[in-house]
């Protein structure tokens, strides 16, 4: 997947700007406060509806205009015989929004989303390792969304089921013909979305080993595991729901399933995640979301596009390299931020197009 243009219009101090980048690398280079983070962030509202810094009413919006509006152009499969252009864009006010996808209207966000693949890399990615599983679930629901069909149809049969089955027990005293019913649901769309979500990270798992080994050995060998939200190696969902019913009723929501499941990195060498320094935690990070964003080419045939916001503030020089050198040998399209290039650049002919970010102004530097 290689973006081809991308325009913002009102996003944070980015009044207008049109960018067309390269395949490979491409940086964004700018003082602090400049606004090269916001070209990440219009990039990943594309792709996941939302910044990862908030969401679009959380001050995206440039202060004094009604709209934000991000256009993105990219071109698919372009080695392959299906090879296309696509065309999204977004109007979001924070508060309504309206988008189109190849010309046409769509009626939900994740329609949008569903199209543009994106992996970020973040300030705030160490929540994947360090934080609480809400985090971990959306990475594996992402890479669902993309790459298996018959996903999004069992997660929102789930989802609606969780919601009705809540909703009904708040009411403290719940008709139990429809609590069984919403049980049923429960346990007929949870089975199979852990199913697909323990597959998912099975698949993720030698991509982000070999990543490991190479950005973290001194953490030894490493594993992901999974854990569904109940004890299914002893029981099915049903049977779990069913015993934990009393105790639902009394607290008002359902405590076992798939919407608590999470899953663990695991490394020989680290007893406990709360061992891990920040900077540790963050390389761990950065091991599953590029192990991710190769089992998504894996899987969908192609590279997802990969934003890394601020690297060389976020891993030493050396990591830097390592992960450059990888990304060099994939070659996915790769945009990166920082107040200056990192220094592996300047021993490698890598990038491919530099941008100049001044107050919200971006200018391509000639090659
Ligand atoms: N809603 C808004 N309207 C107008 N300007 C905004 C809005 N929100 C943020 N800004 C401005 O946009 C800039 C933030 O841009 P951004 O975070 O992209 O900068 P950056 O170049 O990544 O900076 P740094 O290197 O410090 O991380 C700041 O100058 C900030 O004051």
């Amino acid at each position: 997947m290689r973006v081809e243009r991308l325009e913002l219009r009102n996003v944070r101090a980015v009044l207008s700007a049109e960018l067309r980048p390269a395949q490979g690398f491409n940086l964004l280079i700018g003082g602090n406060g400049a606004g090269k983070t916001t070209v990440l962030e219009a990039l990943h509202l594309m792709a996941y509806g939302r910044s990862f810094r908030g969401r679009v009413r959380d001050g995206l919006v440039r202060t004094g205009t009604e709209a934000l509006e991000v256009f993105v152009e990219w071109s698919e499969r372009e080695q392959g015989p299906s090879a296309r252009t696509r065309r999204a864009g977004v109007r979001h006010s924070g508060q309504e929004w309206s988008g189109r996808l190849d010309g046409q209207a769509v009626a939900q966000l994740g329609d949008l989303c569903a199209a543009l693949a994106v992996v970020t890399f973040e300030p705030g990615s160490h929540a994947l390792v360090s934080g609480g599983g809400e985090p971990r679930r959306r990475f594996l629901d992402w890479g669902l969304f993309h790459v298996e069909p018959a996903f999004t149809a069992v997660w929102r049969r789930y989802a609606r089921a969780l919601r009705q089955r809540n909703a009904l027990l708040k009411s403290r005293a719940p008709a139990l013909g429809q609590l069984e019913a919403w049980d049923r649901e429960l346990a007929a769309s949870g089975e199979p979305l852990s199913d697909f979500r323990q597959s998912y990270l099975e698949r993720v798992e030698p991509a982000f080993s070999a990543l490991a080994e190479r950005l973290t050995p001194m953490f030894g060998a490493t594993a992901l595991s999974y854990q569904p939200g109940w004890r299914r190696d002893e029981l099915p969902l049903a049977d779990a729901l069913l015993l934990a019913r009393d105790r639902d009723i009394s607290t008002g929501h359902t405590s076992v399933g798939p919407h608590r499941a999470d899953w663990r990195i695991e490394f020989a060498n680290v007893a406990s995640r709360a061992h891990l320094s920040r900077g540790q935690a963050k390389l761990a990070a950065l091991c599953a979301l590029l192990g991710q964003a190769a089992c998504h080419a894996e899987l969908a045939g192609e590279w997802p596009v990969v934003a890394l916001d601020d690297l060389a503030s976020e891993l030493d020089q050396e990591h830097q390299a390592r992960v450059l050198e990888w990304l060099a040998a994939a070659h996915p399209q790769v945009f990166i931020t920082g107040t200056d290039a990192p220094r592996w650049f300047s021993r490698s002919a890598g990038v491919e197009k530099t941008f100049c970010v001044t107050r919200g102004d971006i200018r391509a530097l000639d090659a």
